[in-house]
């Protein structure tokens, strides 16, 4: 199933739960605006390379929308579409003021030079930066891209208008980023993953993690469950996957990965197919790459007793009811990584305050809102008797359902 179909069943799911009219099940479905814009740009070696952009607005009725911008080969507008519905689940269950929005670009960033990605995200912003805006819509990094494409967004959006950092979020933080923004999905997966393991009387330091995808999500994620005190034995990334039972030394890991661009030859695991870490033994795996990639080829041989959805929909509906017949726990994305998108919310107000916060008050404020996020969620589940994954769309849709109706369709 793709990603959009995927995410609209969940929706849909959702939308009969709280009993919503079809037609206004119907408007919350439609995405606000869906943009697709030509890149061509002059490689290093004067040849010419013409990628496709774009850029889905899903909705706004909760405040601008906001949402990452992808770089991947696999990048097209159903994955771009699902990935912007799910951030106006995900802002309104955070609770932060902001509809949601995705952007993306289809090419391979490891195949491109610096000034050729330079290039093109400059390229990108021509074309877009009409419709982006600090109350409009609000870039950030999401995979394949970081700090420095949207510090490249910034310079290009102030040519075409004031200069205004809070029209991009993840930048550097010599440009008005955010302390704690390069960790905060990291960080808001581990106290997620804290918050449901308290509920079964656990804690991080008893359990053993697999993670896959050792990017910003996974790698500040490993480092951080590391850190409390988890046993992490297996780690993937496009290069390839390591594994150690007594637990992966994540220090020298990230070392390694920095020096040899991947996970590929650490010399302090052993090397493991990638293609079987997701089916590896552990209590808790945590998906932090691509999506789709628990489906019902694999959902039946997954022993881990908890999933926490670090990526943006890792797991297909199919693989879903797999899991939970076999009893397992799965945290949603919606809920599990909105640490991100929460301090990108926090670096947009400091932006509008012009104060910058230090690094402690942005954790303690991202702990206060996971916290509150989980057990709303969990309020959610017992009213309507439903999973996780349906606790927080269900609270997610709601809230976009009362904005929507309150604000009204008066002509
Ligand atoms: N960045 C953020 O703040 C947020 C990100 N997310 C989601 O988290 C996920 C990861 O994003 P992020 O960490 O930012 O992206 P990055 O580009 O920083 O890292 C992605 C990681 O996934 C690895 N990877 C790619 N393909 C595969 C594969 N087939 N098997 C194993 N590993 C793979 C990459 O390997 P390599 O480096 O070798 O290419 C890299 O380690 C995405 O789903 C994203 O949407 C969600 C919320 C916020
Ligand atoms: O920080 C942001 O605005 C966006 C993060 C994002 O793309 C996501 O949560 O998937």
């Amino acid at each position: 199933m793709n990603a959009l179909a995927a995410t609209s069943r969940n929706f849909k799911q959702a939308a009969k739960l709280l009993g919503l009219d079809s037609k206004l099940e119907k408007s919350l479905l439609i995405p606000f605006r869906e943009i697709k814009v030509e890149c061509t740009i002059p490689k290093d070696d004067g040849t010419l390379a013409s990628f496709v952009g774009f850029r889905v607005q899903h909705d706004n009725a909760r405040g601008p929308m906001k949402g990452g911008i992808r770089y991947h080969h696999e990048v097209d507008l159903d994955e771009v579409n699902a990935l912007a519905q799910l951030m106006t689940w995900k802002t309104a269950l955070a609770n932060i003021p902001y509809g949601g929005a995705k952007g993306g670009i289809g090419c391979s960033p490891g195949e491109l030079s610096i000034s050729e990605l330079e290039r093109l995200t400059r390229v990108f912003t021509q074309k877009l930066h009409d419709c982006i805006g600090i109350h409009t819509d609000v870039p950030a990094p999401d995979m394949g891209t970081n700090s420095q494409t949207v510090a490249w967004i910034l310079d290009e959006y102030s040519k075409f208008h004031v200069y205004s950092p809070a029209v991009v979020t993840g930048k550097p933080v010599d440009l008005g980023g955010s302390l704690g923004r390069d960790a905060a999905t990291g960080r808001g997966v581990l106290f997620a993953t804290e918050a449901l393991l308290a509920e079964y009387g656990k804690s991080i330091s008893d359990q053993r993690f697999v993670i896959q995808g050792f990017g910003n999500v996974g790698s500040w994620a490993a480092r951080l469950i590391n850190e409390a005190g988890g046993k992490v034995i297996a780690v993937s990334d496009v290069t390839g996957a390591v594994k150690s039972h007594n637990g992966l030394n994540i220090p020298k890991l990230l070392e390694h990965s920095m020096e040899n661009r991947g996970v590929k030859g650490f010399s302090g695991g052993d090397a493991l197919d990638p293609k079987s870490l997701l089916t590896e033994d552990c209590d808790v795996l945590i998906p932090a790459a691509l999506g789709g990639v628990i489906n019902r080829e694999n959902a039946d041989d997954i022993r881990a007793k908890f999933i926490i959805e670090a990526a943006n929909h890792p797991t297909d509906p199919e693989a879903d009811e797999i899991l939970s017949k076999k009893g397992v726990l799965i945290l949603p994305d919606i809920f599990a990584n909105s640490g991100g998108v929460t301090v990108s919310y926090f670096e947009w107000v400091q932006n509008i305050q012009g104060f910058m916060w230090d690094e402690e008050k942005v954790n303690c404020e991202l702990k206060t809102y996971m916290t509150r996020g989980f057990k709303d969620v969990k309020e959610m589940c017992k009213t309507y008797n439903c999973n996780l994954r349906m606790g927080a769309f269900t609270l997610g849709v709601n809230r976009v359902a009362r904005a929507t109706v309150l604000r009204g369709w008066g002509a």
